[in-house]
């Protein structure tokens, strides 16, 4: 059994953390912090927890409170791990960043895209970026663990396999994507009141979205070649959900597309490649750490489609943050992640 703080605990990867959490049978949740909850307990604020955790309360957070537990998650605003990841990593506790802060390996250009100097250079480089599909044995031993951003999470596994087999040209990727609201975070803001996120979708950040630059990185190293990726995002009404439908164009003969992604993913605890000629919905992962992914080539041309649909909330932040965790610790990938996801 290990004990475990959440810094950010207010928050909607805080609070699905916490439901996760509930059902993982090796982690006790000791430390959750709020600066603006101090002193209330999370049963009250969230009575879906009432049963699971009746004693704990928020804190301010408390660097010396978190330097005690094996491992803390930050489910805080960009900026926030960087102030205190140092001095945890120091203490021993292992630290699974859910923010961009360690995401980028380039801690100028992370200055650029979030504009503020970065917080903490010097631990960028024993950062691992927390997408097991491809850095499994990585995580394994790190102490800091980014965790991918929602978008990139489903852009990057969309694309993965035929990157890899060198079969689409790297330079024309073109990742169109959707998001349900809780994509931007609990706080109020004007763009996410149901009078206008509901019955209406637009994109935003078609000139540059800050995920741009993590995409990149991602997709640069599954294969040798510059990337050329343009990537839009969307807001639709739904509450959570991912949905990337992924362009690319084939540079070669690609043989059975089918056969390749179910070859790739056929280790894959969480990444489930659907039976040809489907389109996964984002409700069927509601709730679920998989990411299910459909391959299609459109009247056997030069295009080749991926759709790929996550839970944002789930293998778009939380529930990949517990699958790295239990990586570290040597626990079964599947704890806390076992409930199927919830539909309709
Ligand atoms: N929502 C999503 O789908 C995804 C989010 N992420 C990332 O995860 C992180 C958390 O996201 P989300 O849960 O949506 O965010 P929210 O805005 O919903 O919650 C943020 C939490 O951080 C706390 N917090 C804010 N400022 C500070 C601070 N300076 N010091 C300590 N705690 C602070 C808040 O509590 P209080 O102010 O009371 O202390 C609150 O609990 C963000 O970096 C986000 O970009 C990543 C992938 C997907
Ligand atoms: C719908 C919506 O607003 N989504 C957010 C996703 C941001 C997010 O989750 O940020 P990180 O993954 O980088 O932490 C956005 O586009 O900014």
């Amino acid at each position: 059994m290990i004990n475990v703080g959440i810094v950010g605990g207010t928050g909607y990867t805080g609070v699905e953390l916490l439901r996760l959490l509930a059902q993982h049978p090796q982690v006790s949740v000791k430390a959750i912090t709020s600066r603006s909850e101090a002193g209330v307990k999370v049963c009250d604020m969230y009575p879906n927890l009432r049963g699971h955790y009746d004693t704990l309360a928020f804190s301010e957070p408390d660097a010396k409170a978190l330097g005690a537990m094996d491992a803390v998650f930050f489910a805080t605003p960009h900026g926030v791990a960087h102030a205190l990841a140092g001095e945890l990593l120091a203490n021993g506790t292992r630290v699974i960043d859910l923010s961009a802060d360690f995401r980028l390996r380039d801690a100028d250009e992370w200055s650029r895209w979030y504009d503020q100097p970065h917080g903490a250079p010097e631990l960028l480089e024993e950062a691992v970026y927390g997408l097991p599909e491809m850095h499994r044995e990585k995580i394994k031993t790190a102490r800091l663990i980014a965790v991918p951003g929602c978008y990139p999470t489903a852009v990057q596994l969309g694309y993965l396999p035929l990157l890899e087999a060198g079969l689409v040209d790297p330079s024309q990727l073109i990742a169109d994507c959707k998001s349900g609201v809780t994509g931007a975070g609990r706080g109020a803001k004007v763009a996410s009141l149901l009078a206008e996120a509901s019955e209406s979708m637009k994109a935003y950040g078609a000139g540059g979205h800050r995920h741009l630059p993590e995409i990149r990185q991602g997709l640069g190293d599954m294969q040798p070649n510059p990337v050329g990726l343009t990537f839009v995002p969307h807001l639709t009404p739904m509450i959570r959900g991912i949905h990337a439908t992924l362009y690319s164009t084939l540079t070669a003969e690609p043989g059975d597309l089918q056969a390749l992604f179910e070859q790739r993913y056929a280790n894959e605890p969480f990444v489930d490649v659907m039976p040809a000629g489907s389109h996964p919905e984002t409700r069927s992962v509601k709730g679920n750490n998989t990411c299910r992914i459909a391959v299609h080539r459109p009247s056997n041309g030069n295009t080749v489609v991926v759709l790929s649909v996550i839970d944002n909330l789930v293998k778009g932040a939380s529930g990949q943050a517990i699958q790295n965790l239990n990586l570290m610790f040597g626990f079964d990938e599947h704890m806390g992640l076992n409930a199927p996801a919830l539909m309709p």
